[in-house]
Order: structure tokens, then sequence, then C-alpha cells
């Protein structure tokens, strides 16, 4: 991809450059917002030039300004009884297609720059699923690492104490992202009940299964990636078996990408956390890895004292010079970048595709698309999460539960046809095979349809 808004030529790339010069202005120190929306908006460019009605409409202008952004504080015990203080966000971007929909972080990093990025993305993510779920993303700069449980239970109470009167099963439906699980996700739904005095379910999902949870939720970020990957190789003549795989993090997505990945035959060889990586030459042992990161929480540099031939190195960015044929990241934000690119390509990759939000900068995505690698943009490949939660907010409102075969194949056929809509996408206008330009296209059409639908506001 080259960037128009460099040298802007057209009436259209000089709409997009004057929007996005402003936002620079603006924004200056919003440096993950920047970079995801100059993303977007260089994909946008040929469909401005065949669309000038999105510039009489202002589109741009209006899409990358939240509808709201609230932030709040968060006043918290400790275990020895101290008062801790955090601050809490919820980014409603856009509700054109349906209610504000999106993940909670908690993370040390959480601010506001990050929390636009994230709920910008979700716009159009979201919009790919086909189902009716707008644009959101919230969270808190608290760090779950070495919380107690009770900790943990009363920081998730204090921030629903603020978030309760913001969202609701028609207004925003949040759910979990990093640092945000079934643990998290129960003490947030207890303490909106004990407000509310309702057992609204479809207030929040990723919920456990018995109180509104739906089946797939937790495999379904990394068991769709797999799935949308599984697409991509089909159109290539070629499937999962035997390819050799390396996948970071070790969290909610990387361990159901890993556990589909293995299910599809692949030999998974490498996983991190954000303290180092396991290289293990004989296959990741799924078990351990459970063991250790969904029951003990505890580092990823345990899983060699189970395995005498895997090996840890501290740091997680080198685990992209492991070779292998398919490259999924999963843990977080611009965790590759030029030079992780080009190492991944001389070591032979064809596959990369992203399971965490963000995860490859431009220039690592400008490398993958000139030198032929098949690339899965976020938006698209990690949609299977969101697009359950729909399935969630469905089953809630309809009072029901399906089967974990029912969701597994409605997720697998919205996987397929996400792919699809992308590839189509791009070939319409002239970029065959480029998914980071078709799926923001495609993400885009339909929200940018609804803004001129709804009218000005
Ligand atoms: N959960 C979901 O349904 C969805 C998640 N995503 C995206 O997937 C990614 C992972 O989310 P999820 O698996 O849910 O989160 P988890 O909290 O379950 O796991 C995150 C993993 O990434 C690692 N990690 C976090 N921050 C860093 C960092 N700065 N450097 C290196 N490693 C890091 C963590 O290591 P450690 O334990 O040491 O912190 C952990 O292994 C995120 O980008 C998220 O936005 C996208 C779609 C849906
Ligand atoms: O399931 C959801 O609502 C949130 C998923 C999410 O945060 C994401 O897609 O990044």
């Amino acid at each position: 991809m080259t960037s128009p808004l460099v040298k802007a030529k057209s009436e259209a790339e000089i709409y997009i450059n004057t929007v996005f010069e402003q936002m620079k202005k603006k924004y200056y120190h919003q440096t993950e917002f920047l970079q995801a929306v100059e993303e977007i908006f260089i994909s946008l460019v040929p469909v401005f030039e065949q669309h000038p009605e999105y510039i009489k409409h202002n589109i741009l202008s209006r899409i990358v300004e939240p509808d709201r952004i609230i932030s709040f504080r968060v006043t918290w015990l400790d275990d020895q009884n101290n008062v801790q203080v955090n601050r809490g966000y919820r980014v409603q971007f856009n509700n054109v297609v349906g209610p504000y929909k999106g993940g909670l972080r908690f993370h040390p990093s959480v601010n506001e720059s990050i929390m636009k990025f994230l709920a910008f993305e979700q716009i159009f993510k979201n919009s790919l699923t086909g189902l009716p779920i707008g644009g959101a993303k919230g969270g808190a700069d608290f760090d779950p690492k070495g919380k107690s449980d009770e900790e943990i239970m009363r920081f998730c109470q204090a921030f629903m104490t603020e978030l309760y009167r913001y969202i609701g099963p028609d207004v925003d439906v949040p759910a979990g992202d990093i640092g945000v699980g079934g643990r998290e996700i129960g003490y947030l739904f207890g303490q909106y009940k004990r407000i509310c005095a309702a057992h609204e379910a479809g207030v929040l999902t990723g919920k456990k299964p018995g109180y509104g949870g739906s089946l797939v939720r937790t495999e379904a970020t990394g068991y769709g990636l797999v799935y949308f990957v599984e697409e991509m190789l089909h159109d290539h003549k070629q499937s999962f078996l035997d390819k050799t795989v390396v996948v970071s993090g070790s969290g909610n997505v990387a361990i159901y990408a890993i556990e589909k990945a293995q299910h599809f035959g692949a030999k998974v060889v490498a996983c991190s956390d954000s303290s180092g990586y396991i290289y293990d030459p004989d296959g990741i042992d799924l078990n351990i890895l459970k063991e250790i990161k969904e029951v003990k929480r505890d580092r990823i540099r345990t899983y060699i004292d189970y395995r005498p031939n895997a090996s840890y190195t501290e740091g997680c960015s080198g685990i992209w010079s492991i070779p292998c044929e398919i490259a999924l990241p999963c843990a977080t934000q611009n965790e590759i970048d030029g030079d992780a690119a080009r190492t991944l390509i001389s070591n032979g990759v064809k596959v990369v595709a992203e399971g965490a939000n963000m995860p490859s900068n431009l220039e690592a995505i400008n490398e993958f698309l000139n030198n032929g690698i098949l690339f899965g943009p976020a938006k698209a490949a990690n949609a299977g999460g969101v697009a359950t939660s729909a399935l969630e907010m469905a089953q809630n409102s309809s009072r029901t539960y399906w089967s974990f075969s029912e969701v597994d194949e409605k997720l697998h056929n919205i996987m397929k046809s996400i792919y699809l809509e992308c590839k189509n996408a791009a070939s319409t206008y002239g970029f065959e095979g480029n998914l980071v330009v078709g799926s923001n296209i495609a993400g885009f059409v339909k929200v940018a349809n609804g803004m001129i639908s709804e009218g000005v506001y």
C-alpha cells in the first residue's frame, strides 16, 4: 500500500488528507489512535473516488470523533485496606449499526489513545460480522497481575459502580479483552445486578454458561482466527496439516487459536507472555499451557519445568525469529514491527493472521503485502469473538441456550462469510487479494451508508 496521505492528488485524496491532517493536529499525542485511523484512511481512497456522497456528508470527520468518552475514577480497597485509585474509561464510538459493543481491558498501559484505537477498530470489525452491533471499548489502567481474587472482585465492583449508568442490553454491551475474562465478567455482572436489581443478562457478554453465557464464547476469538486462516489457505489450495505455527501470547485468544490449529493438524512450536517466550520443538502441550495460564495464572517460563525439550527465552519480541509457515500474533498492539516482519519473511513465513488488535504496525503490514505473504488483518481475522458475543446477546434476548455445536457452526459460517466479503470488496476496488483494503472497505461502507440514512447528528 502506498500512502496517499503524503501526496494528495484527486478530490478524494485531498479530502482524506485534509481530515487526517486535522486529526494529527488535534490528537498528536494519541499515537495508537492515529495509527489505526491512518491504516483505514489509506484503504478508503478508492471508495471515496467512486462515492463522492461520502465527501458531501463529511463522513470521515464524523466517524473519527467518538459519540462520547466516559472517563471515571475507580476507588477500591486492597487486601491491606489501603485505598487504591485507577482511571476507568468507556469509549462509545459509533452506534449506527447497533448498540455499542466491545471489550474491557484491564492493563497498566491503558490510556485514552489505546481506548480510542480499539473502539475505532471495533466499529468496522463489528460491521463486518453482519450482526447488529456498534463499536465501543473500555477498561482501566489497573494491573491484575499479582492481585488476589478478592482484590480483583473489589476492583470490578468499584468499576461497575461507575459504569452501570452508561450501559444496558440495548445501549452498550461490554465484554472481555486483555486482563478481563470469565472471572471478571462474573464480578462485573454481579455488581450490575446488585445496583439495578434486575437480571439483565444481555448487559454483558462473556458470562460463564449457567447464568446467561454462551457456549463457545471462551474459544471464539481463537477458533474464529483459525477458521479465517483455513479459508485463506483453502483459497490457495493449502491447509493447516503439518504446518509449523508460532503464536504470540498465551491468554484467551492464543490458547484457543493453538487448540484449533492443533485440531487441524498443525504443529504449534512457540507462544509467549509479556515476560518471554517458550519454544517446544515437539509441539506445545496444551494441557500444560492451560494449567499454567488458566488455572495457576502463572508465568510461561514454568512450562519448561514440565517439558525437558522445551526452552524459555526472556523478552517477547524474539518469538518472531523462530522459523514458521504461519504466524498468529495474539498478544497485543504493535508487537510486529518492520524488522520482525522482515525476519519472519526471510525465515519463510507464508501466512500471518492477527488474533490481537493491531499487532502489526504499518511498516510490517506493507512488508507482508509487498512480499506476497497471505495477510489476515485483525478486524476480519479476530472478529469471531465479538460475533459470538452477538450470538450470546441473541440467546439472552430470546431466553434460550444453543448447543456448543450450534454456536460453533454459526461462528464458522460467520468467519467464512467475513473472509468472502473482504476478498470480494478488495477485488471490486482493484486490490485483488489485499484483505487489509478489503476489510476496511467492507466494514466502512455499511457504517457510512447507515450514517447517511440516519441523518446528521
Ligand atoms: N478476548 C477476546 O475475545 C478478544 C481479544 N482480542 C485481542 O487479542 C489480544 C489478546 O487478548 P486476550 O487473549 O483476550 O487477553 P489475555 O489477557 O487473555 O492475554 C493476553 C496475552 O498477551 C500477553 N501480553 C499482554 N500485553 C503484552 C505486551 N505488552 N507484550 C507482550 N505480551 C503481552 C499477556 O501476557 P501476560 O500474561 O504476561 O500479561 C497474555 O499472554 C488483545 O490484542 C485483544 O485486544 C481481539 C478480539 C477479541
Ligand atoms: O466480545 C466483545 O464484545 C468484545 C470483543 C473485543 O473486545 C474485540 O473484538 O476486540
